[in-house]
């Protein structure tokens, strides 16, 4: 049992301890500092893996790492705990970067210990890892509860928050809310909580981070809030990503509130759009001067410079948004369309007003593609601009009450009905 095996590559950089998160309760995580691209989020900032482990009569390990991070999460909890004392390993998500490290530390663990999640948690994982069928499961129903000594661990299952099986657990006795992804952050930092790091960085990245993952759950999501405030005093929030919640517990919950009410949207006009030859970005240019002429915030991002995860993020909290592309080939420049699908994959554009715009050669085809699209993502398209090569002048103050409209929207004003 002493033998640690690895069937993975690993990366041995266990600088940092494992962190001691409230009495016997340990943050054994890994943090992933060179990542910049998770499926495809840009993570700028990298980002943790945050795993757990409650030292109590019968030891318990909650989620784990990336596979490339098993060697320095095992040998963290073997810092407070060795391995033979280990009696149950709970999976709260069955996703790749919080479970893929579980076979090489069952590997390691008694034989006898099980895996403790619900039913579709141990058919992601068995189908995921397939070396875990040889594993003991405790599959939990719902409202049963895990006595591992001094602690009662409850579950409360989130499913689609953000994987069917996805769930929270939650012990009483230390007020800790171990959420997986939700509440997380795309962060690594040797820091391990909020108020280490600044709560306003933070909280941008859990806005960035719900806009991108979580966003097209909002109702499973505002479920599960409801069910959390159920739930005894939460005191901590043991998320799977970036910091640990400690100061800023109220807040956080509040925010997220916020997601599924909708109170977070702004009164803010945000602008994609990509060119060729600039006649696109200029129309692109008029409709942000006419938002902001009237006080409403703007957000303008050429899509192949800004990306997709700064779209939704600021798709997300915008009250209305403009779409422009230049024809390419009767339909929309690639990166445009690219971004406008996965805005519409997060259900970010729904109920919110728009304009289309573009610069074409001969047939207009960017525009009606974009429609088309727009209209798919339940946006309500107000207005499309279409601009045969150089925008006039006409085109431009065309673009430009375009901007005052969507501004007026977003700034809660009527449109007259000459607008
Ligand atoms: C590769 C390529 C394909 C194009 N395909 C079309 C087309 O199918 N229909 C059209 O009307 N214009 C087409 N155009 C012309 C552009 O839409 C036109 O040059 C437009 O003014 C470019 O706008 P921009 O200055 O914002 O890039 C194409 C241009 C390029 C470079």
């Amino acid at each position: 049992m002493s033998k640690i095996e690895f069937t993975g590559s690993e990366v041995l950089t266990a600088h940092l301890p494992a962190v001691e998160v409230k009495k016997d309760v340990y943050w054994v995580g890994s943090v992933h500092e060179d990542i910049r691209s998770f499926h495809g989020y840009e993570t700028r900032d990298g980002t943790s893996y945050n795993a757990y482990f409650i030292k109590d009569e019968f030891p318990t390990v909650i989620d784990s790492v990336k596979r490339e991070f098993a060697g320095e999460f095992i040998e963290r909890i073997k810092s407070v705990c060795p391995l033979s004392e280990i009696k149950y390993v709970i999976s709260n998500h069955a996703e790749y970067d919080h479970a893929s490290a579980i076979p090489i530390l069952m590997k390691n663990l008694d034989p006898e210990v099980p895996i403790v999640t619900n039913k579709k948690g141990q058919d992601a994982l068995v189908r995921n890892y397939p070396s875990l069928a040889d594993c003991k499961f405790l599959i939990l129903k719902p409202k049963e509860t895990l006595t591992i000594g001094k602690r009662t661990l409850s579950f409360l299952a989130t499913p689609l928050v953000h994987w069917p099986e996805s769930q929270f657990t939650y012990s009483e006795y230390d007020e800790i809310l171990f959420s997986m992804d939700v509440f997380g952050q795309h962060i690594a930092s040797g820091k391990r909580f909020d108020d280490e790091y600044g709560w306003e960085r933070v909280k941008e990245s859990a806005i960035e981070y719900y806009a991108n993952i979580v966003a097209c759950y909002r109702l499973q999501t505002a479920r599960a809030l409801k069910l959390t405030a159920k739930l005894g005093k939460i005191d901590m929030i043991c998320c799977a990503h970036g910091l640990i919640i400690r100061s800023h517990v109220d807040e956080m919950i509040k925010l997220y509130q916020s997601f599924t009410d909708g109170s977070i949207y702004r009164p803010k006009v945000t602008v994609v759009y990509d060119t060729f030859y600039h006649s696109t970005e200029a129309m692109a240019r008029a409709i942000q001067e006419g938002a902001q002429s009237i006080g409403a915030e703007v957000m303008r991002i050429k899509a192949s410079v800004g990306g997709t995860t700064q779209v939704a993020r600021h798709c997300f909290d915008s009250k209305a948004t403009a779409w422009g592309s230049p024809t390419l080939n009767s339909g929309m420049h690639t990166e445009v369309a690219g971004v406008l699908h996965y805005a519409k994959g997060l259900k970010i554009l729904e109920k919110k007003p728009s304009v289309s715009f573009g610069s074409y050669g001969w047939t207009p085809g960017g525009t009606k593609v974009m429609v088309q699209e727009l209209e798919s993502c339940k946006s309500d398209v107000i207005e499309t601009i279409d601009c045969n090569w150089r925008p006039t002048e006409e085109i431009l103050k065309r673009c430009f009450d375009a901007g005052i409209k969507l501004g007026k929207l977003a700034l809660g004003q009527e449109l007259k009905d000459e607008e």
